[in-house]
């Protein structure tokens, strides 16, 4: 306990919280558009130990739903992006998956539009990498088979592969195994997460460049009149978070309970803390709108 309350002073002394920050953060953005950046994953649902089952709750859903009514809002996310609208189920909100490498402009229009209107809509620069993904995928599955509890996941233009349920004397041959498949595929690189290698191309493009992305297609990227919020819990976020501070035109918000290294400015400790400081953001937004809007 007396560890927990050490490392959470360590925290807020770098990183101060940005639940206690929130009147500090909402006044430099008077007079400017809000813009919302969410990752999924230990952000907006509790870190679990089979990612199959990684809801986020009924509350959430609610809360980033509300969020969304005020301020344009994206999630960013590790998964495909299949898989995480599946998750979230929320058409009103713009959906890069794959790191960033699989962005859908609008989930709503995707689906009332004609096929052209959807490419127009998509933005996948690492289309040309898909057969080497689904090949290194399934040499992956070949080769970690015999490690119990690893899990091979198809995140479309990445491959996530998971050691959280393998017993800690076989994480270093979990990670070998990795790198020897990899020298069979010189065009794809190795990143890491919580419990995860994460396994993409080598092309220049990483959360912080998706942000950028959406913040010109959204044509949000006027620092004088939008302020980017952007939350996430793991080292890609920080990709994003690095683009947020270069730009000095809005704020990273890590999720951790641990004091960590990072390009955010503010922190909050878990998911229920994210969903406090987006209700947080709705009852701000709510307050100023004239009484005949609210009604
Ligand atoms: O960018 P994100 O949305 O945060 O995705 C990053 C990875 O998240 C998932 O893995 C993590 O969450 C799992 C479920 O809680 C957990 O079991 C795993 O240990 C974590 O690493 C997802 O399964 C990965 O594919 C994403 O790359």
């Amino acid at each position: 306990m007396q560890r927990s309350l050490e490392f959470c002073h360590l925290l807020q002394a770098t990183c101060p919280s940005a639940l206690a920050s929130f009147d500090r953060i909402i006044a430099s953005a008077q007079g400017k558009k809000i813009a919302l950046f969410l990752d999924y994953d230990g952000t907006l649902s509790p870190i679990v130990n089979d990612p199959e089952k990684a809801f986020m709750s009924p509350e959430m859903r609610a809360a980033v739903k509300n969020v969304a009514k005020f301020f344009p809002t994206a999630i960013v996310s590790g998964r495909s992006r299949d898989k995480v609208f599946e998750f979230v189920q929320l058409k009103e909100l713009c959906y890069a998956g794959s790191h960033g490498m699989d962005i859908m402009l609008s989930s709503a229009d995707s689906e009332s539009k004609t096929e052209d209107d959807k490419e127009t809509k998509l933005f996948q620069p690492a289309s040309e990498f898909l057969p080497m993904i689904i090949e290194a995928y399934d040499s992956l599955v070949e080769a970690t088979r015999s490690i119990t509890g690893a899990n091979v996941e198809n995140n479309k233009f990445c491959v996530s592969v998971h050691y959280r349920n393998v017993d800690k004397q076989d994480w270093n041959s979990v990670a070998q195994l990795v790198d020897d498949v990899l020298k069979s595929f010189p065009h794809l690189k190795l990143t890491t997460g919580r419990k995860v290698l994460e396994v993409r191309p080598v092309i220049d493009w990483d959360k912080g460049k998706a942000v950028e992305f959406l913040l010109q297609s959204l044509r949000l990227d006027d620092p004088e009149s939008v302020l980017p919020i952007y939350i996430g819990d793991d080292r890609t976020d920080e990709d994003a978070f690095k683009v947020l501070r270069e730009r000095n035109c809005g704020y990273g918000i890590l999720v951790s309970q641990l004091p960590k290294q990072t390009q955010a400015f503010y922190s909050l400790r878990a998911p229920s803390e994210v969903m406090e400081f987006l209700d947080s953001l709705v009852r701000w937004k709510e307050q100023q709108q004239p009484a005949h809007v609210q009604e």
